[in-house]
């Protein structure tokens, strides 16, 4: 029987242990996608609900008992011979230990990790998203004390991924400020983006992140950064970024923010529309804070991204 033109909906799960580490099992030889890597998961049954689903295609695959899943990212994907809906969850808390129990090989590793195996096409974003935090902190400060001491309090309170874009610190501290900043993430092991509209040296950093109006004037993905990212305000946006490859976007604003007073806010209906043609990782901002995450995840995000809402103690 041809599969073409057949719709799949499948649930899979990113399922993470006690030190973070991964779930990752292999196809079959013989399955579509054979020998390739996968996060475990299957197909949905007639009528059935996605996180019923989910439980029943981790049980048999790999034995364990779903406690705690959130929505992680979902990916349309076309094959040519069928096209699918990967509904991916995180799987933060289960019961049993994993083991292969259709016969398939299995490994536990972590996220940077992920790099090294080979995957369907359709997981490209999938494992960014795995990658990446659920919090993205966008720094700002008018002197290189309040800059500085932003940076602190951000990191005080666990942010792991930062965007540098200090829009009215005066030019002449820009790259001191930065140096300074750079050194502060790396004692962390938090990751740094600059924005690329800075008159920074961004030799040494890790990510770079474009405005919209950079993003529009790209035509390739910026090469030698681990991440690259952009700030999108619709449709037209993400689709440039996600057609970039790029890794991640941020989508402004959800709600009124007193930042941009001027700017509709989108609202979180349309939110998640936008984000069911997106296959791309989309932090929500504007008018947002750490409170939100539940109900950013829920329409489709990867997360909170913001300024003043990492400044604050929890
Ligand atoms: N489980 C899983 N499927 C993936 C991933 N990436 C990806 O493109 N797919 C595709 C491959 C398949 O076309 C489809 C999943 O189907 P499946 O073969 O796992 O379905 P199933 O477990 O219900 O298997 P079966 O009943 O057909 O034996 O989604 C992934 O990371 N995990
Ligand atoms: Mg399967």
């Amino acid at each position: 029987m041809s599969n073409h033109n057949q719709h799949l909906h499948v649930a899979v799960g990113v399922i993470r242990d006690n030190d973070g580490r991964i779930l990752i099992t292999q196809r079959a030889k013989h399955a579509h996608q054979g020998g390739l890597w996968e996060f475990p998961g299957g197909k949905l049954e007639a009528d059935e609900p996605v996180q019923q689903a989910l439980a029943r295609e981790l049980a048999e695959e790999v034995g364990i008992q779903v406690e705690t899943a959130t929505p992680l990212i979902k990916i349309n994907h076309d094959y040519g011979d069928r096209h699918v809906l990967l509904d991916v969850w995180n799987v933060s808390a289960f019961a049993g230990q994993a083991r292969g129990c259709e016969g398939q090989a299995m490994r536990w590793i972590d996220a940077e990790q992920l790099k090294e195996f080979t995957f369907p096409a359709a997981n490209i974003p999938i494992i960014a998203a795995a990658q990446l935090p659920h919090y993205y902190a966008i720094l700002e400060g008018r002197s290189a004390t309040e800059a500085l001491d932003n940076c602190q309090r951000i990191l005080a309170n666990g942010v792991k991924l930062l965007q540098f874009r200090v829009k009215s610190l005066p030019i002449a501290d820009l790259q001191t400020v930065f140096e300074q900043v750079s050194q502060l993430c790396r004692q962390q092991q938090v990751s740094l983006l600059v924005n690329a509209d800075l008159p920074v040296d961004t030799v040494n950093a890790q990510g770079l992140h474009l405005s919209s109006r950079a993003l529009l004037a790209c035509h390739e993905r910026p090469n030698g950064y681990r991440w690259v990212a952009a700030s999108c305000h619709n449709l037209d946006e993400l689709q440039h970024a996600e057609a970039l490859g790029l890794d991640f976007a941020v989508l402004a604003p959800i709600q009124a923010t007193a930042s941009h007073p001027d700017a509709t806010p989108l609202g979180w209906q349309a939110l998640s529309e936008l984000l069911d043609h997106i296959n791309l990782p989309v932090f929500a901002l504007g008018g947002l804070g750490r409170h939100d995450l539940n109900r950013a995840l829920a329409a489709g995000a990867q997360g909170i991204a913001g300024i003043s809402t990492f400044l604050a103690a929890d």
